[in-house]
C-alpha cells in the first residue's frame, strides 16, 4: 500500500521516540520503512545516504523521503502542539559571519543552503494534513536558545516557521529522490526554557500526523494508456 501516491517511503527521524510515534500512528497497514538515525545534520545526512543506497542495491530504491519529528516553533505563525510542514528546508547557520552580518553559501559562492519540498509530496501532505502550517523549516546546529539568536534567525527567513536538525542533512542525501519535511512543534523558539518542553504533546501529535497520511487516499496515479481497440 503507497502514502500519498508514493510506492516505498523512507521515514526518517533523529531519535527512537520520534520513530516510535511514527511508525505508531502508521500502523500496520502501510508498506514505510521508519528509522532513527541520530541527531543533527551530518547523522541524518550520513544515515539517509546508507538506508537509500541499501535499498537501492537491494532492487527496492525508494521513491520519497520524510524527515520528520519535532522541532521548536517560531511565533506566532508555529504554536506548541501544532505542525509545520516546509515549504523548503533550510541549513540556517551554513555560511560565515561577516562582522555582524551572516553570509549564506549561495552569497559566497559555494554549495546550497536551501531545498524545496517536493511538489507532490508538499500537496500531499497539505491536503492529508489541512490544519498543518506550511512554512520554511530552518536546520540548525545548535538549538537556538536566546532572544538575540531567535530574532536573527527570524530576520534571516522571514516567515520561518520551524527549527530543527535534521531536514537541510537528510534532504541533502535525498538529492533526486522526492524530499519533504514535517515538524510537531514541542516548544518555542527562544529563550532556552527547558521545563516548557512539551515533548509528549508533540510526540502524540506526530503520531497523529501519520496515522492521517496513512488514511488519506492515494490521488489518482497517471492516466491508463487507452486499451487497443479490438
Ligand atoms: O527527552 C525526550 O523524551 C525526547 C523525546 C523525543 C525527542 C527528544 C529530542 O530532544 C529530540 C531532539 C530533536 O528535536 C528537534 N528539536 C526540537 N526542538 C528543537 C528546537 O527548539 N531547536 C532545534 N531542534 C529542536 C531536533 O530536530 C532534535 O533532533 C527528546
Amino acid at each position: 500500500m503507497s502514502l500519498l501516491g508514493f510506492a516505498r517511503v523512507l521515514v526518517v527521524t533523529a531519535v527512537e521516540a520520534e520513530r516510535a510515534a511514527v511508525a505508531g500512528g502508521l500502523g500496520a497497514a502501510t508498506a514505510v520503512t521508519t528509522a532513527a538515525v541520530g541527531v543533527g545534520p551530518a547523522a541524518a545526512a550520513a544515515g539517509t545516504a546508507r538506508l537509500l543506497t541499501r535499498a537501492e542495491c537491494a532492487g527496492e530504491p525508494f521513491d520519497a523521503v520524510l524527515c520528520a519529528g519535532i522541532g521548536g516553533g517560531f511565533a506566532p505563525l508555529a504554536a506548541v502542539g501544532g505542525l509545520v510542514i516546509a515549504d523548503v528546508s533550510i541549513a540556517a547557520d551554513l555560511g560565515a559571519e561577516d562582522h555582524d552580518a551572516f553570509v549564506d553559501v549561495e552569497a559566497l559562492g559555494f554549495g546550497r543552503s536551501r531545498h524545496p519540498a517536493d511538489r507532490r509530496l508538499l500537496d500531499g501532505l497539505r491536503a492529508a494534513l489541512p490544519d498543518a502550517v506550511v512554512a520554511p523549516v530552518l536546520t540548525v546546529s545548535t538549538a537556538t536558545g536566546s532572544a538575540a539568536r531567535t530574532a536573527a534567525l527570524a530576520a534571516r527567513v522571514p516567515g520561518a516557521g520551524a527549527e530543527a536538525m535534521e531536514g537541510f542533512g537528510v534532504a541533502a542525501a535525498a538529492e533526486g529522490v522526492a524530499f519533504a519535511e514535517l515538524r510537531a512543534i514541542s516548544n518555542p523558539v527562544g529563550p532556552r526554557d527547558r521545563a516548557a518542553w512539551r515533548i509528549p504533546d508533540a510526540l502524540a501529535r506526530l503520531r497523529t500526523a501519520f496515522a492521517a497520511l496513512a488514511a488519506f487516499p492515494a490521488p489518482p496515479g497517471p492516466a491508463e494508456p487507452p486499451a487497443p481497440a479490438a
